[in-house]
């Protein structure tokens, strides 16, 4: 790999970014066309139901697309879908060379968009920043390879590992910067879960709080549903809001909710795992734990998480009956600790992110 093809392909991932949170159950894929070492052409997948990236950069460069080189982060896709094959449009403008950054995962295509290419004459290169191709989309990769959306648990706790004082108070743990970043965070993800409690005790936004940033969807898992009923998460103006409980709860409420354009579905189990199978139905790629320490145990040992994201407060609390932010998990020796992977952290203002992987597979309902 030279330092041109990286930079190039840096540039793919900068503007796949661009659809962050919007391309659901698609990737997020960036392409560029360069002509004599020029860029000519870029574009990137708004999302579903929208031509691919490749699409976008062939139709910028138009004609000086013959004999140019492509670079695009993800194998161009070489079946018909919402959009027909990138592969055939590549062919018909006549580059002479494709810069793939990644392997596509979806056995749909997985290696057939290569050797359609190959097979046109065209010179195919794969694997350029391969590893940060593949983070951008880990979870259309996880959603593509588990069937499954890509969980992410988040929470803000003390220095001394509380997510509320012994009274349940919780405002606010982390600074401002901190609260920003999770902000993002949200419009970045399709789906945020809260369990009863949280409703309950916190009456939380679960918003991206930005004018222009989309929201996830605010899902409440609730086997009482005995529920205020008034709660921000009930103002669908704001974003909408998805109530997963069991089958017959609190008629009255259900219909004060759809009253409020709250959608109350009943489930006939209400775990992590059947409320993640729904939402992989509604097309998900990733969906985000902000929930208390009993639900976060479940949902950890149902194997419904892959990501933890920790922000960590220089705060001490103390308080025996304080809530930490993952509940029981039927542990008693310490070699049975859930050890992270590809562990990294950073400060943000005066607190902390450390963010990790669980093992994979982790799974011990
Ligand atoms: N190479 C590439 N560029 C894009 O811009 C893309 N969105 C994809 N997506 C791949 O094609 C599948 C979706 O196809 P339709 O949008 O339904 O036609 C998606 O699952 C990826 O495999 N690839
Ligand atoms: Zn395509």
């Amino acid at each position: 790999m030279n330092d041109f093809d990286s930079s190039m392909m840096r540039r793919c991932l900068d503007l796949a970014r661009k659809a962050l949170g919007k391309t659901a159950p698609n990737p997020m894929v960036g392409a560029v066309v360069v002509q004599n070492g020029q860029i000519v052409g870029q574009g990137y997948h708004p999302g579903a139901g929208q031509p691919h990236a490749e699409v976008f950069a062939l139709r910028e460069a138009d004609h000086l697309a013959r004999g140019a080189t492509i670079y695009v982060s993800l194998e161009p896709c070489n079946h018909y879908g919402r959009t027909p094959p990138c592969t055939e449009a590549l062919i018909g403008a006549g580059v002479a060379k494709v810069v793939v950054g990644m392997v596509d995962p979806n056995p749909l295509v997985s290696g057939k968009g290569i050797e359609r290419l190959r097979e046109a004459g065209i010179e195919v290169v794969v694997g350029v920043e391969e590893e940060a191709c593949r983070q951008l989309n880990e979870a259309f990769v996880h959603r593509i390879l588990y069937k499954r959306p890509f969980g992410i648990l988040k929470y803000a706790m003390t220095l001394d590992g509380k997510i509320a004082t012994s009274s349940g108070h919780s405002s606010w743990i982390t600074d401002l910067a901190a609260r920003g970043v999770v902000h993002q965070l949200r419009a970045a993800c399709d789906a945020v879960i809260v369990g009863g409690n949280t409703v309950r005790l916190d009456n939380p936004h679960l918003t991206s709080h930005q004018v222009e940033a989309r929201n996830p969807l605010r899902v409440v898992m609730t086997r009482s549903l005995e529920l205020p009923d008034n709660a921000y998460l009930w103002e669908t103006e704001a974003a909408a809001t998805l109530v997963l409980t069991q089958v017959g709860a609190n008629p009255d409420l259900q219909k004060l909710l759809l009253r409020k354009g709250v959608n109350v579905v009943e489930l006939d189990s209400l775990t992590p795992t059947r409320v993640m199978s729904y939402l992989y139905d509604l097309g998900f790629l990733s969906v985000l734990w902000e929930c208390g320490g009993v639900l976060a145990a479940k949902a950890i040992a149902e194997g419904t998480v892959q990501k933890v994201m920790a922000f960590i407060a220089p705060k001490i609390i103390g308080g025996d009956g304080a809530p930490s932010p993952v509940g029981n998990l039927g542990f008693q020796k310490m070699t049975q600790a859930l050890t992270l992977e590809r562990v990294s952290w950073r400060t943000i203002g005066p607190d902390c992110l450390m963010e990790g992987y669980l093992p994979s597979g982790t799974n011990f309902r």
